[in-house]
């Protein structure tokens, strides 16, 4: 038997399909799942260049060195538990690339740890879902740069391509790769929810019919907020159900899923003092959909009256939203990239999300064109910031004709700008009460330093 070229440990959904996208890159590679129906079931495909085993010392011994070994399990106590197990049989110098969605800090700690057995470790970001991890992820790799020639070739591969190029690129040390698809989840969350309420704005307050809404979605696709996101939702909407004949969105519970990386992006942007409001309103829509003693003592039947709803206002407000939400998310990569120096590569973020990921939109093609012409905040840029001043009142007039529907990220970004705007947030009186209650000072406008008052002294 050849030795493999990689090994992919968990088969389920993602580790199977990675697998199979390295086969057809022409890669030897060997199997192996905690239970051994997974890779039997691979092994049953009769794959020449496929080698599955139920030992994982035979799938270790199977590898060519140094080994490169590709974890495709779920995110926590699954990844270290394989990782006791495997650093007792690779050797010094073998790689390991973990493909889940793990949480950055634990990629640190797995890095160092790794480090002490000699071993070399990866976060590996992975986006493209099920088809992507077959046809093509989007993919972050990091860890250490030197060692990163030893799976590059391998991990671009199989990447998805974009205009010649790999969908991947190496993103920086230890866990900088799992930050960047945490964010990148972050991004997700807020631009799927957006693309949520449109559908509530233009069901209940237009009154649409599903299909209806399928169509505007599919005409948004053809132009600027052409998205995979955009195209799935269409499908989505366009479903049938087989059971009631029903559009099956219309029998889908009320109640949102989720793993983990968008509270993660939440508590990472609060721990950087860093204000992704969209991110984590998309994420709270989540929680919020899931309280639903709450929900069920004060749910009423929407009663919006129908109301003529220009469209073009309607995608002016989902571009605008959705143009802020990719802005925070990319502002938060600076941010993190200048406090735990990653040195993060913006503009090739941006280029490896245009294909084979979820998020993947025609914006990323004008994010990385502002990262071209040197802009460091996105909506300090020329080209962002006018779109935002410009297509602001839409987004007030649209929320405002849907005032009485659960619309949180659209009124997060009119927050946000609202924010922008202002000559005053209010944090004049903030400053007064800490410096009432606590003397933590305030500074004034007209002279430097700070200054303690006592309050009351001239009513
Ligand atoms: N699904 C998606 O769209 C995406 C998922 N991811 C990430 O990829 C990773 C895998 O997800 P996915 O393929 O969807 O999940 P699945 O549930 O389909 O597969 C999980 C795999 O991990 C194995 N596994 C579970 N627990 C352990 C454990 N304690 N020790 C060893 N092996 C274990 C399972 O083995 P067994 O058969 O024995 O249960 C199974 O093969 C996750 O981190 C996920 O967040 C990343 C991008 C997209
Ligand atoms: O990483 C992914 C896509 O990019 C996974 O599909 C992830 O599971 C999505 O997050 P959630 O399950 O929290 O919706």
């Amino acid at each position: 038997m050849k030795m493999s070229n990689i090994g992919v440990i968990g088969l389920g959904i993602m580790g199977k399909n990675i697998a199979l996208n390295m086969l057809n890159h022409g890669f030897e590679v060997s199997g192996y799942n905690r239970t051994f129906e997974r890779t039997k079931v691979l092994i049953n495909e009769n794959i020449p260049s496929f080698h599955g085993f139920e030992k994982l010392e035979d799938f270790v011994n199977s590898l060519e060195k140094p080994r490169r070994v590709f974890l495709m399990v779920p995110a926590g106590q699954s990844v270290d538990d394989v990782l006791v197990q495997l650093s007792e049989l690779l050797e010094e110098g073998d790689i390991i690339m973990d493909g889940g969605n793990s949480y950055f800090e634990d990629t640190n700690r797995r890095h160092k740890q790794m480090d002490i057995h000699g071993l070399k470790y990866f976060g590996v970001g992975v986006s493209g879902g099920e088809e992507g991890a077959l046809k093509g992820p989007s993919i972050m790799p990091s860890g250490d740069k030197d060692a990163y020639a030893s799976i590059g070739k391998i991990l671009e591969d199989i990447s998805a391509k974009k205009d010649g190029e790999p969908c991947c690129t190496y993103i920086g040390p230890e866990g900088s790769g799992h930050y960047v698809k945490m964010v990148h989840n972050g991004i997700e969350y807020a631009d799927m929810q957006l693309l949520a309420e449109t559908y509530l704005i233009l069901k209940y307050t237009a009154g649409y019919t599903n299909s209806e809404i399928a169509d505007v979605l599919e005409q948004w696709n053809q132009g600027d907020v052409q998205s995979y996101l955009v195209d799935i939702t269409v499908t989505v909407l366009r479903e049938k159900d087989s059971v009631t004949e029903h559009d099956l969105v219309d029998v889908i519970l009320d109640v949102a899923g989720n793993k983990g990386t968008g509270r993660w992006t939440s508590i990472e942007a609060l721990r950087q003092e860093f204000n992704a409001s969209l991110l984590t309103a998309a994420y709270q829509a989540r929680i919020m959909s899931n309280q639903l003693a709450l929900r069920d003592a004060y749910r009423k039947e929407i009663t919006n009256d129908k109301k003529n709803v220009d469209i073009d206002k309607v995608h002016q407000a989902y571009k605008l939203a959705k143009t802020i939400a990719f802005a925070q998310g990319f502002d938060l990569y600076r941010d993190a990239s200048n406090k735990y120096s990653w040195d993060l590569n913006l503009k090739q973020i941006a280029a490896i999300f245009r294909a084979g990921c979820i998020i993947q939109a025609k914006l990323l093609q004008d994010i990385m064109h502002a990262y071209d012409d040197g802009a460091d905040d996105l909506l300090l840029y020329h080209v962002f910031k006018n779109e935002v001043l410009e297509n602001a009142p839409a987004l007030k007039e649209v929320i405002v004709q849907s005032i009485d529907l659960p619309l949180p990220v659209f009124t997060a970004a009119l927050a946000y700008i609202n924010q922008l705007t202002s000559t005053c947030l209010g944090a004049n009186i903030i400053q007064g009460q800490r410096d009432f209650f606590g003397a933590h000072t305030y500074q004034r406008v007209d002279r430097e330093g700070f200054e303690h008052h006592r309050w009351g002294s001239h009513e």
